[in-house]
């Protein structure tokens, strides 16, 4: 007598158990090449190899955006690139998209680290705070210094925090090219990045730090696709705030003004590829080298 079927419920009990399952398994997945404990190579070749593993279940996109320095913009252009819908699972890609994302995958592996880093974010996150760290602790790694139209603050040094120069030199700069990007921003003054330092360093070898603003961001991103995008984040809007009232480097007018400009800042993050929030300035420094030195695959 073949056994009875067991009742509906049971089987959906089953099912249930199956799923959360699933989900913790490939978020452990996740985890692990989040964590940079696993190449998203070896995982996608695990998910290959065992049609039942975890790693067969996790999407493409998933699997890419575990991988530093990959954000949400270019995933997006990546699977447009190698023909992947953004559904797809690991382990249902046809033999084609394999070869093409494998290919991906191995060259990024043996790829260089990210060489020019940008880091924008809202006023008065803690940019300047963080990159001037750098400076301090970072020693191989350049900060670009700005040329800008507005008059140094107390404490600010010509060459060493900015530039400053006439409204005529920046004009000169712009026309002889001498400008890797430059924006005006916060309506009032330009500011721009020289691009002659940055050649030399890079072709130094050393690695480079631009804290520039999202304007700025956008124009690197067109002029040196190879460089990575960092957006600061505060731990809290109300944070921010105070950061902003706290450094006291505005009247009330212009903070709120900044204020406006910020939440239209903030809502940009997501053109960003790596995302970093400002805790604490040692720690978000370390974020933003890591990102330089360490290769990216892992
Ligand atoms: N596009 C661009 N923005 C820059 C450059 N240098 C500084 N900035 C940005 O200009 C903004 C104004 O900086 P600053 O005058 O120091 O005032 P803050 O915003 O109050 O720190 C900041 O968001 C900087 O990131 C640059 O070379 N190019
Ligand atoms: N991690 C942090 N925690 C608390 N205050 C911070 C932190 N980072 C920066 N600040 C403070 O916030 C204010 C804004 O920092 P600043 O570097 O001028 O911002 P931005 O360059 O992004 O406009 C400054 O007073 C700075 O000392």
């Amino acid at each position: 007598m073949s056994p009875r079927p067991a009742p509906p419920e049971v089987d959906r009990v089953a099912a249930a158990k199956a799923a959360v399952a699933a989900r913790r398994a490939r978020a452990a997945v996740k985890n692990s090449v989040a964590d940079r404990s696993r190449t998203a190579l070896d995982v996608a070749e695990t998910g290959w190899n065992d049609p039942a593993s975890a790693e067969a279940t996790l999407r493409v996109t998933e699997l890419l955006t575990s991988i530093p320095t990959l954000g949400p913009t270019r995933v997006a252009k990546l699977m447009d690139t190698l023909a992947i819908s953004d559904r797809k699972r690991v382990g249902g890609l046809g033999s084609r998209q394999r070869v093409k994302l494998r290919e991906y995958l191995v060259t990024r592996a043996g790829g260089e680290p990210a060489r020019l880093v940008v880091l924008a974010g809202p006023t008065a996150v803690g940019k300047g705070t963080v990159s001037a760290y750098i400076r301090e602790n970072y020693p191989d790694v350049l900060l670009s210094v700005s040329a800008t139209t507005r008059s140094p603050r107390p404490g600010e040094v010509d060459g060493v925090h900015y530039y400053f120069v006439s409204d005529e030199e920046f004009d000169r700069k712009i026309a002889a090219g001498e400008l890797l990007e430059w924006a005006t921003v916060h309506n009032s003054y330009r500011y721009g990045t020289p691009r002659p330092p940055i050649d030399e360093a890079l072709a130094a070898g050393r690695r480079v730090l631009l804290e520039i603003d999202l304007q700025g961001a956008r124009l690197v991103r067109q002029a040196m696709p190879e460089a990575i995008l960092v957006f600061l984040l505060p731990p809290t809007w109300e944070e921010l705030v105070r950061r902003l009232i706290g450094r006291g480097t505005e009247d009330a007018a212009e903070q709120s003004r900044r204020l406006e400009t910020a939440k239209v800042e903030m809502a940009a993050q997501d053109e960003f590829d790596v995302k970093v929030v400002n805790h604490d300035v040692s720690e978000a420094a370390r974020e933003v080298v890591e990102l330089m030195a360490v290769p990216i695959s892992h």
